[in-house]
């Protein structure tokens, strides 16, 4: 299932300046030129750009184009884990980690923790 994952995020590390990625001609590249902020700034609107399409199809609009926004923001999460060396993989393994593991429960067990105030 991660397949496709790994691929998109090789070609991603190509695409580091350091690995000869070029910012004329990718736009990985041109992101990670522009640095931190920049892919910040663009996961910040693919996530409301995600959750405009998610209350359009709500209201009755084209649901596909929650798909398409998701990609968007995933593939941007990808540049932003590429930025720090971290991989897809390592998502995946905390979600394994977390699996059968109730938020609730979990949440519950934080409140319990020494220093936790929240
Ligand atoms: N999966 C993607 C992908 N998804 C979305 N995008 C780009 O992400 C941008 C999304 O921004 P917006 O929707 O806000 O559109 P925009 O207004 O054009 O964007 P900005 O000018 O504001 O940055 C668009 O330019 C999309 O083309 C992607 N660009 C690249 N990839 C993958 O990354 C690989 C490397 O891409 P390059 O580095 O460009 O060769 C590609 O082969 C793909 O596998």
């Amino acid at each position: 299932m991660s397949a496709i994952l790994d691929r998109v995020a090789d070609i991603i590390e190509s695409r580091k300046l350091a690995n000869g990625g070029d910012p004329a001609t990718s736009y990985v590249s041109r992101l990670f030129a522009k640095g931190d902020d920049a892919i910040l700034k663009k996961i910040g609107e693919e996530a409301t750009e995600t959750v405009m399409a998610a209350k359009d199809a709500r209201a009755g609009g084209d649901a596909s184009k929650v798909l398409y926004e998701c990609a968007d923001l995933w593939f941007h999460t990808l540049v932003l884990l590429a930025q720090f060396d971290l991989t897809p993989q390592q998502v995946l393994d905390e979600l394994a980690r977390r699996e059968g593991v109730s938020g609730i429960v979990e949440k519950a067990s934080r409140k319990d923790a020494p220093g936790d105030g929240a």
